[in-house]
């Protein structure tokens, strides 16, 4: 069963000295085996021949737990290195049983439930509630109890809503949808309007799962969804995206699509009713506001047995919500609610555990690399001869046997963005392909939007590095004067900071965020744009590290350090009111914009914990763009840095540029990382989709 050069318990040590496992980790493992003490012993004494269960299950908790760690939502038990199971240089203990010996032996433990989630959703919700084990052992998956529960909970919401019909179809709607999307005039044969079918999903399903690349048109699309509805009946509708920084540009983009809507709809205002377009909803805020945050507690103020009180809720970016996020909002949802989903199932996976939006989609993704599009639709027969009546598109070759979910997906994968052959659009497609030789191809084709900067190591330095602070200073002196002057408002400045960003895989060394920021601080203050004698300096720019519900600011909450424009007033209302104001020294104030636009300030010495912002990583960048990003790979990455290089890290961080790209790192690194896709163990696809 397991071999062991010293016992576990010391092991375990000595792979938290070695980095390999957290303390967290540790102590998970000596928890619950002291826990199950009893049991583990009755084990040990039934089998005496078969070697420890206790050491087999201490050394099985420190893997799951590590797991978790790493954002995966279970431990596939096939995924376990019997030889070295801790991933050793030298291995300091062996599994001897096979992986399915294995997964026996586990099932006998009393403190792991056996369960089967080949039976049907609805028994499975049954059979999911009633886990009281610790540890869960599902389809050859080992999983935490909890994490268990938030994924058969979350995949039987989805189930459900997308079983559920939406709104009721006529007529009337038929004839909206062809004035909302009019076919092009030069058409000969009609081509697939994937924004009108994937509106007229949202309107007839209780769920819709709408994706695409930058620029595909889901706010477009979302946008006359929401105005079509208006048309019918009258509806609490909330729109919200994880970030702060992600609802207020979901808001930009609302206002600025209807905007639009309204000038294209304007030919049609005999036959259909413009007015109602103010019904559509431009505010979006974060998913944390929505659910209402409890200060100083985990727990949110809606929730089950306090729903929210919403008909449909959209949420955009859904790509960065986690796992435990996603169940807590679809608890929270009352049971008439709508939900859509927005994002691209192609960025990287949230933060925390899952890769939900992913999964969610996994069931489109063809498995023939050859099959020309990465994607295809699944429908029902049923629900496809429904939407080809509807829309006049004739989806039937899109029928699959087994659509499970597929009713309520749709991908857009047409950019209006990258028109053409945009340097940009080409490189992420190669990459987002892990084309190597298309992606080589691109880079020598010598876009005016992409730069390569080579990293040039001599005994000097690195003049690639060089070429990036400078180009650095120039982007950012722009910002920086307009803060020392005094006629732009904080949003003229944020707006004009916001062009530019450097993006880096990861935070620590000379290449991560770390020693970028501080390669970009010395370069400011030699070109004196900046003055560094006081912590908090006009025009730091920071970037929240944890969230504090009291002062509404939340991980990843970026701000600027600029002058208090209302310092005169605020001077007469302080305290200290024996000073005139025009005495008091000037007054350096934190900066955020809003999701509704405006500007919350906050006394530097009371951010929670921060840092500075010239450069961030790529994953606090999703849910942004900016003109111009500059992506730096690390020279020569360790082996725990390369497993962090992946396709939707560069994917993402091209992304995130809407005008001009660089690309600071070398060939090699650039190739690695674009060909190395991220893998969440999950077992949501399989329960939505097998
Ligand atoms: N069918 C269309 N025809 C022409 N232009 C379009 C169409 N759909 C969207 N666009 C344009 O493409 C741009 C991007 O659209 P939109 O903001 O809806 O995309 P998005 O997928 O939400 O983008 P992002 O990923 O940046 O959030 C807009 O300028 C929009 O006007």
């Amino acid at each position: 069963m397991i071999q062991s050069t010293q016992p576990i318990n010391a092991l375990l040590k000595i792979w938290e000295t070695e980095r390999l496992i957290t303390p967290l980790d540790r102590h998970f493992a000596l928890e619950l085996a002291q826990l199950h003490q009893s049991q583990l012993e009755t084990l040990d004494k039934a089998h005496t021949s078969d070697g420890s269960y206790r050491e087999l299950f201490l050394l099985i908790c420190a893997l799951l737990s590590k797991q978790l760690s790493q954002q995966h939502t279970c431990l596939p038990i096939h995924q376990i290195a019997l030889d070295n199971p801790m991933l050793e240089q030298v291995a300091h203990c062996r599994i001897t049983s096979s992986h399915s010996e294995l997964t026996a032996i586990l099932a006998q433990f009393p403190c792991i439930s056996s369960v089967s989630s080949t039976a049907e959703p609805e028994s499975l919700t049954a059979g999911s509630t009633l886990v009281s084990t610790p540890i869960v052992l599902d389809s050859g998956d080992l999983y935490l109890q909890r994490y268990y529960q938030f994924e058969t909970q979350v995949s039987d919401y989805l189930i459900q809503l997308s079983k559920s019909q939406g709104s009721q179809v006529t007529e009337a709607t038929k004839a909206s949808l062809d004035i909302l999307f009019p076919a092009s005039p030069s058409d000969v044969a009609p081509v697939f309007d994937w924004q009108k079918i994937a509106t007229a999903t949202a309107f007839s399903k209780k769920l819709a799962v709408i994706t695409g690349g930058p620029g595909t048109g889901k706010t477009t699309t979302v946008t006359k969804l929401l105005f079509l509805l208006s048309q019918e009946s009258l509806m609490t509708i909330r729109l919200v995206a994880p970030t702060g920084k992600a609802a207020a540009r979901l808001s930009e983009s609302i206002k600025a699509s209807k905007v639009r809507l309204k000038q294209e709809l304007a030919p049609y205002a005999n036959q259909i009713n413009l007015d109602n377009l103010s019904r559509v909803p431009e505010e979006a805020s974060t998913l944390h506001r929505l659910l209402g945050v409890i200060p100083n507690s985990h727990q949110f103020r809606h929730h089950k047995d306090n729903p929210l009180r919403l008909d449909l809720l959209v949420i955009d970016e859904a790509s960065m919500v986690d796992l435990p996020m996603m169940h807590k909002v679809l608890s929270a949802l009352p049971s008439h609610a709508r939900l859509i989903l927005l994002g691209d199932q192609d960025q990287l996976a949230s933060v925390e555990a899952g890769a939900v939006l992913a999964d969610i989609c996994a069931g489109l993704k063809l498995n023939n690399p050859h099959a020309g599009s990465k994607w295809q639709m699944r429908y029902s027969a049923h629900y496809a001869q429904a939407l080809s009546s509807l829309t006049g598109f004739d989806l039937n070759r899109f029928i699959s046997e087994s659509p499970k979910i597929g009713d309520s997906l749709c991908m857009l994968m047409h950019s209006h963005r990258f028109k053409g052959d945009a340097g940009i659009g080409q490189l992420a497609a190669a990459v987002n392909n892990s084309d190597k030789a298309r992606i080589m191809e691109v880079w020598q084709k010598g876009y005016e939007e992409l730069t390569w900067i080579e990293h040039q190591k001599t005994h000097n330095g690195n003049t690639g590095l060089d070429e990036l602070l400078s180009l650095a200073v120039t982007h950012y002196r722009r910002y920086l004067e307009l803060a020392k002057g005094a006629n732009s408002t904080p949003t003229e400045i944020i707006d004009c900071y916001n062009e530019f960003r450097i993006l880096c895989a990861m935070r620590a060394g000379e290449y991560g965020v770390d020693g970028i920021n501080l390669g970009v601080t010395n370069a400011l203050k030699q070109a004196k744009l900046i003055s560094t004698e006081l912590e908090f300096y006009q025009g730091r720019p920071v970037i929240i590290q944890s969230n504090d519900y009291n002062l509404g600011l939340f991980n990843g909450d970026i701000g600027l350090i600029l002058l208090d424009s209302d310092q005169s007033q605020q001077g007469l209302s302080d305290k200290n009111e024996a000073s005139p104001p025009h005495h008091t020294p000037p007054r350096l104030m934190a900066h955020f914009i809003q999701a509704d636009g405006s500007i919350l300030k906050v006394l530097p010495a009371r951010l929670p914990s921060h840092d500075t912002c010239f450069a961030m990583t790529v994953h606090k960048s999703q849910g942004s763009e900016f003109s111009s990003v500059s992506l730096v790979l690390p020279l020569w990455p360790s082996l725990a840095q390369k497993q962090l290089l992946t396709k939707e890290l560069v994917y993402t961080a091209i992304t995130r540029a809407k005008q001009h790209f660089t690309c600071l790192g070398s060939q090699t690194v650039f190739e690695h990382a674009s060909l190395q896709a991220t893998q969440r163990s999950s077992g949501l696809a399989r329960r939505l989709w097998n």
